[in-house]
């Protein structure tokens, strides 16, 4: 078999597909995409080719190394969500050809169901009770919101006020019926993370994400050092060499790399495993797509330590276009009780309704994150 023809879909509401077709007619998906970049991924995408039209889609270790080294400069998030799009729809094709999901390519299933959760709240955190309310009767028991809004490398203690209120009202209406992750989203500094920890030490958060910026993880064994919330992070890391040194420093309880942005299924099973050495666990980051999602359910089903999915249905990004509206077998995503079962299909699971694909492809956004600035003028991290 032979690869033939790379075709990417860059889709509302801010993904990209990937279709891999192959000279025998069998056809694999990816989601080689980075929120707010699609287009630079797409030409990233492109120049892989040569790597690929022509070559056999079994080969996949090498491929995925040939990708990796071939252009000598490596790593970061465009090629390396290239890779990962590009990983995710040859192991599509291998299940395919063998007519078995991933997940039974690598050695079975290690549990029954996948833990789920679910974002409440928004860029600006709010409606969080009544949106937590509306989730809890599709299922959901584990939320994540934003921790904070806007935040100065050096605030006040009202802005702290304000986001141990918000946390502290949810443990009033729920107590310990439900759990939640606060994602400081890369808007907290390392002078703000240690009183913002300690100060919502007392509500429990199942997990703090993001404490500081991936570019501070020299603070993440300091900051675990002061607070028993377990302290996760991974979206913006790239490959297991970047993730070996967060592991060697210690401070983390949760790795979230994500199947789109690090190298896809074949790089982030090697992260997971190098985790599980660290008794470290795994939550894979998908505020993405379909074909993300079920990439990280197939990592998920046979990585031991795996013990949240994130997954994007709702999520305040998905303006103009939601999980499912690019999906045939609907019925296999389906959340109960706040899991999901292992896709039962060939390959990644997912069954691509392309022609809503080619549809939705032709007025494409250019989503991009919003800019915002502090009340003195300088740019804040969103
Ligand atoms: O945890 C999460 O889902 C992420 O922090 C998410 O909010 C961002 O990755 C966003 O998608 C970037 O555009
Ligand atoms: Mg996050």
């Amino acid at each position: 078999m032979k690869i033939t023809k790379l075709t990417t879909y860059r889709v509302p509401p801010r993904w990209m597909l990937l279709k891999i077709e192959t000279d025998e007619g069998v056809v694999g998906w990816g989601e080689p995409v980075i929120e707010g970049r699609a287009r630079t991924v797409e030409t990233a995408v492109q120049e892989m080719e040569p790597y690929l039209i022509g070559q056999d889609p079994a080969r996949i270790n090498d491929l995925w190394q040939t990708m990796y080294r071939a252009g000598f400069y490596r790593g970061g998030a465009i090629l390396m969500s290239a890779i990962a799009g590009i990983d995710q729809a040859l192991w599509d094709i291998k299940g395919k050809v063998l007519g078995k999901p991933v997940y039974e390519l690598l050695g079975g299933l290690v549990r029954d169901r996948m833990k789920m959760y679910s974002w409440v709240g928004g860029d600006r955190p709010s409606d969080i009770i009544e949106q937590i309310r509306t989730l809890q009767k599709g299922g959901f028991n584990t939320f994540k919101m934003n921790g904070t809004e806007e935040l100065g490398m050096l605030d006040t203690s009202a802005k702290v006020d304000e986001a141990v209120r918000r946390v502290a009202e949810i443990r009033d209406a729920f107590g310990t019926t439900i759990e939640f992750g606060l994602d400081f989203h890369g808007r907290v500094a390392a002078p703000m993370a240690k009183t913002l920890l300690r100060e919502l030490e007392q509500f429990r958060p199942l997990f703090v994400e993001e404490p500081v910026l991936a570019e501070q993880a020299e603070y993440y064994p300091r900051l675990a050092e002061m607070t028993s919330i377990p302290l996760a992070a991974g979206e913006r890391m790239y490959s297991r060499f970047e993730f070996k040194n967060v592991f060697a420093a210690g401070g983390l309880s949760i790795v979230q790399p994500d199947l789109s942005h690090a190298g896809g299924i074949t790089e982030c099973l090697k992260i997971a495993s190098m985790a599980e050495a660290y008794d470290i666990t795994l939550a894979p980051h998908c505020p993405l797509g379909p074909v993300a999602l079920a990439a990280c359910l197939q990592v998920d089903f046979v990585s031991y330590n795996a013990v949240l999915q994130e997954q994007s249905m709702g999520i305040h990004y998905n303006k103009g276009g939601e999980l499912l509206d690019y999906v045939i077998n609907k019925e296999d995503f389906k959340i109960i009780d706040g899991y999901c079962n292992p896709l039962p299909k060939p390959g990644l699971g997912v069954e691509v309704d392309e022609a809503r694909v080619i549809e939705a492809s032709k007025n494409a956004p250019d989503w991009r994150n919003p800019v915002w600035r502090h009340d003195d003028g300088s740019v804040a991290e969103w």
